[in-house]
């Protein structure tokens, strides 16, 4: 059974029709990336499945329920995480205290004091353990980027997605932080969807399966280096390779 079944789903603004008619399922543990040129729905798309929109068409499947209408804070419990393109932490909260909100209202649900402890072994894990007492108002984009994999890593989720969370990095992190992915996806058997505009070659060293969108559409699906260069997405992507 799939962990993550999207039927049919459709979101629209106004005459616009930002998401058309998407099927997608995701297994346990999988590690998929999303791509597509900018305006493509990839967005869109990921606030439909953590409940930021509801479609006005088609039906979203988690963990065998059907989460379609519920609101974005009933399905985090759920074991849905997830990161944002602009990161909006507590600021001033510390580092620390808002990776143990992430242990508090996820999936584990621990009280304070073993929440901060596992805030601390989640910092260590993504590299930022000695910015633990600093406000979160005070860390660069990156820094409060990496902070927010660690929150959403500390809800213990069965499926994580991430919205250009290795944009900026250099390529010692970004190989850094897929060594990371891999290694929960092979210890806490977590789904990793991974959104990326532009960093194809991290897509190729994480993704097993990739998902193409355009205008709205899933263009194509499939193995990762197969669909990269395949010609429809290399024209998409204004004719050029893509890797
Ligand atoms: N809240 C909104 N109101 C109106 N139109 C929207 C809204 N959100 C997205 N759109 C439109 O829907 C389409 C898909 O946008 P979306 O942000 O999902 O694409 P994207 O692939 O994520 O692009 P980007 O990489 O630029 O974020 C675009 O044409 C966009 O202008």
């Amino acid at each position: 059974m799939a962990l993550l079944k999207l039927e049919g789903v459709t979101k629209r603004f106004g005459g616009l029709v930002a998401v058309d008619h998407v099927d997608l399922e995701v297994h346990e543990g999988e590690a998929i990336g999303i791509v597509g040129p900018n305006g493509s729905g990839k967005t869109t798309l990921y606030n439909l499945i953590s409940g930021v929109y509801i479609p006005d068409e088609g039906r979203i499947i988690f963990d065998g329920k059907d989460i379609t209408t519920l609101p974005a804070h009933a399905r985090t419990p759920l074991g849905l995480a997830r990161t944002f393109q602009i990161p909006r932490p507590f600021g001033s909260a510390t580092v620390r205290e808002n990776v143990a909100i992430g242990a508090m209202f996820g999936r584990a649900k621990l009280d304070v004091e073993s929440a901060l402890r596992e805030a601390d072994e989640y910092l260590k894990m993504v590299g930022i353990y000695e910015l633990r007492d600093k406000e979160a108002k005070l860390l660069t984009p990156l820094e409060k980027r990496l902070m927010e994999l660690a929150r959403a890593l500390a809800m213990k989720p069965k499926m994580l997605l991430l919205d250009e969370v290795m944009a900026g990095m250099n390529p010692s992190d970004v190989d850094r932080i897929i060594e990371l992915l891999k290694k929960v996806r092979r210890e806490e058997n977590i789904a990793v969807v991974s959104m990326v505009e532009h960093l194809m070659h991290a897509i190729t060293k994480f993704a097993e399966r990739v998902i193409v969108m355009h205008q709205g559409k899933k263009l194509i699906e499939g193995e990762t280096m197969q669909v990269l260069n395949d010609p429809k997405v290399i024209e998409v992507y204004l004719g050029k390779k893509v890797v």
